[in-house]
């Protein structure tokens, strides 16, 4: 039987997904293999993301690695992929989202601050805008790595708080104290792990199909047509999250300026249905009344 090369970054929580992924193709009593490889946006850990002006700092190496067929998929946060692949890559398959929402972390010393005291350690212009609607006053400082180097800082600099998301701590089953910040509405895609293949890699692509989630595939590739629609190729503060609920799906929508001043929001229940993905009516719409405004500002900047 044919032997699947998983392609993975290197850090420890792109690891556990990566070993997630090789479980459910091992119950089928497929073999499997775990390649790391190191991505440009793990390399330079320096310059916040939004800084580095190129997307898919995370999945580029990996792209490439498919490309050249060193591995026959990568295993990715749904999160990280551009909403745009390379030729010749899709996405083949989403494992069933289980944690999407955003949790706050606070030293243990600042414990029994107020969310308006915290100075809060983010490089993520969503967490730092749709914050600051709540919460204008609060002081934010940049900050990267992974899951673990994070908390480090958080012990050892001077700030009293970060942002996580909560599928990361609860993958990585750390074991710290955390608030859920419902307000906050995630970034499209997060807490889902997604496998992306060759297009034309028929047998990969077939072979791993039955490890798709439909109802997370239908919430996320609305989020992710949101996305596309909403920032023709500029970085924004943007949410968006989509839930089934019995034959409906409720999509919440949220772009802010990077002050967090100015913001348009949606919370829509609808009928959906497979043939119609209702994200770009939704950004379309948005757009239109004021979100265009926002957007070019941010461009402008
Ligand atoms: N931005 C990095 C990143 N990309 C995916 C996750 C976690 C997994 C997920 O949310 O799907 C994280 C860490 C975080 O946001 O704290």
């Amino acid at each position: 039987m044919k032997n699947i090369r998983i392609g993975s970054r290197n850090s420890p929580l792109a690891l556990w997904q990566a070993r997630e992924v090789a479980r459910h193709l091992q119950n089928k009593n497929y073999k499997t293999e775990i390649i790391p490889i190191i991505s440009t946006g793990d390399k330079n850990l320096a310059v916040p993301l939004y800084e580095m002006g190129i997307t898919g700092v995370f999945t580029k190496d990996l792209d490439v690695a498919l490309l050249e067929n060193r591995i026959d998929i990568a295993v990715h946060s749904l999160k990280d992929i551009p909403t745009k692949l390379p030729n010749n890559l899709s996405i083949i398959a989403y494992l069933k989202r289980d944690f999407p929402k955003d949790v706050l972390v606070k030293k243990e010393s600042s414990k029994n601050k107020e969310h308006h005291e915290l100075k809060i350690a983010t490089s993520s212009l969503r967490r730092r805008a749709f914050w600051l609607k709540d919460f204008p006053e609060t002081e934010f400082c940049d900050i990267r790595g992974n899951v673990n180097t994070r908390l480090k800082k958080l012990e050892e600099q001077d700030f009293d708080a970060t942002i996580f998301s909560q599928a990361a701590i609860e993958r990585m089953k750390l074991k710290i104290d955390y608030e859920e910040l419902t307000n906050l509405i995630p970034a499209p895609g997060q807490g889902v792990i997604a496998v992306v293949a060759r297009t034309d890699d028929a047998e990969i692509i077939n072979l791993v199909n039955f490890i798709n989630d439909d109802e997370t595939q239908i919430c996320v590739e609305t989020e992710r047509i949101f996305l596309q629609t909403m920032e023709g190729g500029c970085t924004a503060p943007i949410g968006a999250f989509a839930e089934i609920i019995g034959d409906e799906m409720r999509f919440r929508g949220r772009i802010c300026s990077l002050d967090g001043k100015n913001e348009i929001e949606t919370d829509d229940v609808f009928k959906y249905s497979s043939e119609e993905n209702f994200g770009e009516k939704i950004a379309l719409e948005m757009l239109k009344s004021g979100a265009q405004n926002i957007m070019n500002d941010i461009k402008a900047q």
